[in-house]
């Protein structure tokens, strides 16, 4: 796209002003066509990309779930949440359309003009659950990330028609009924095999008592290797429900500090293991740190659903974990403490599940 905005930055605060509080965003950095990386965006050599990381050939299992009266696919999927904490799985029943319209929705959100993305910044939004933002924690981070978000916390259908943007609210939220389905049937699949035997209403508070989406916007980078899309991190969610374009460039934490890539296949959907679902499992089920790389050729957009706990749920692990004897590994915590631990600071690897370790 030509350059639209005639712009150019004397200091720090303009660049500032720029993205964070006129509503530009790293898009609209992008589409000046900058030479170079602003240093507010330039992450110290060890937060980078570079060569000397290695990248594993390995990769995270693929599961076709179309079959799930199968014991095999009940086992691949708890053998990849022990071993890897991410897989992606295919024939899981959203339709392909589905997951087109929630992508062609996300380009259209961020299609709007700055004014008009502008109403969601935090201190402009109607409402605190629905927030335009750019980087993971502006305020808390010592060199920003390459990424614009909006993200919705749903509360009801309700809140959403009258609150969420109205160019991606409907194709959100049929994304988000259709992969509840999805959800459901994972959750009883790891829950069986922790000897959680039935997911009633106590039990679904406990697992997915909340949901947030994320429709993450990743612009073309003038300097991608010296900046990053997210930074390291695990997500503080139960389980999340990934969906990716066709760009790549999401990695996930490997053997012997290495970095696996989650290549993009057509049709499927990625999840991962949240910090919740660690603690409720005592550590059976691992939340692994993943990071997303800056692109210098192509925008990329992501769309996570975070299925997490209640925020006014106390999370500990299970006690059919424990019943054998087995030690628990993570203290009770309530999990708005646990979230708010997780916003206030930047991103920083796995290290936010301290904050629950005994
Ligand atoms: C009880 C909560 C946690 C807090 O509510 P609150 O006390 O009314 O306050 P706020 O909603 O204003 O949020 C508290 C702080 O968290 C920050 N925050 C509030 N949502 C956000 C937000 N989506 N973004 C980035 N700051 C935020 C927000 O900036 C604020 O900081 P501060 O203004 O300095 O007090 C409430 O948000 C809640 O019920 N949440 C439901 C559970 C929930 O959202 N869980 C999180 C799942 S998200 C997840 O797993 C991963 C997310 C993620 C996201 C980006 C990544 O790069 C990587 C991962
Ligand atoms: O963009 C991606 O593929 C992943 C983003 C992510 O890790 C997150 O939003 O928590
Ligand atoms: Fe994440």
């Amino acid at each position: 796209m030509a350059p639209t905005l005639a712009v150019s930055f004397n200091d720090s605060s303009e660049i500032i002003d720029f993205v964070l509080k006129k509503g530009n965003g790293v898009k609209g950095l992008s589409e000046m066509g900058l030479d170079s990386l602003p240093e507010q965006y330039i992450q110290p050599l060890e937060e980078r990309m570079c060569d000397t990381i290695t990248t594993s050939q390995e990769s995270v299992p693929l599961i076709d779930i179309s079959k799930w009266d199968d014991p095999g696919v009940a086992e691949a999927i708890c053998e990849a949440a022990e071993k890897w904490g991410f897989f992606q799985i295919i024939n899981h029943g959203v339709p392909i359309e589905v997951l087109e319209n929630v992508k062609e929705a996300t380009h259209l959100f961020f299609g709007l003009s700055a004014e008009e993305k502008r109403k969601y910044l935090k201190e402009l939004s109607p409402s605190n659950n629905v927030r335009f933002g750019t980087s993971f924690s502006p305020e808390a981070e010592k060199a920003l990330e390459w990424k614009d978000y909006l993200s919705l916390l749903y509360v009801s259908e309700d809140e959403a028609s009258a609150l969420w943007p109205s160019v991606c609210r409907d194709q959100v939220l049929e994304y988000m009924k259709r992969s509840e389905i999805v959800v459901r049937k994972l959750l009883d699949v790891l829950m069986k095999n922790l000897n959680v035997t039935e997911i009633d209403e106590t039990k679904e508070s406990l697992l997915m008592g909340s949901k947030r989406i994320n429709l993450n916007y990743y612009p073309i980078c003038p300097n991608p290797e010296l900046t990053v899309g997210v930074g390291r991190h695990s997500d503080v969610s139960t389980l999340t429900v990934l969906l990716q374009d066709d760009i790549g460039g999401l990695y996930v934490r490997g053997n012997n500090d290495s970095w696996i890539h989650v290549p993009p296949v057509n049709g499927s959907i990625v999840i991962n293991v949240g910090d919740a679902l660690q603690i409720m499992s005592n550590g059976r089920y691992k939340s692994i740190e993943h990071r997303v790389i800056a692109n210098g050729s192509n925008t990329r957009i992501s769309v996570p659903i975070f299925i997490n706990p209640g925020p006014s749920e106390k999370i500990s692990p299970f006690p059919e974990v424990l019943a054998s004897g087995e030690k628990a590994v993570y203290k009770e915590v309530l999990y708005s403490d646990y979230v708010k631990h997780f916003f206030q600071k930047a991103h920083d690897g796995k290290t936010t599940i301290e904050f629950a370790e005994i």
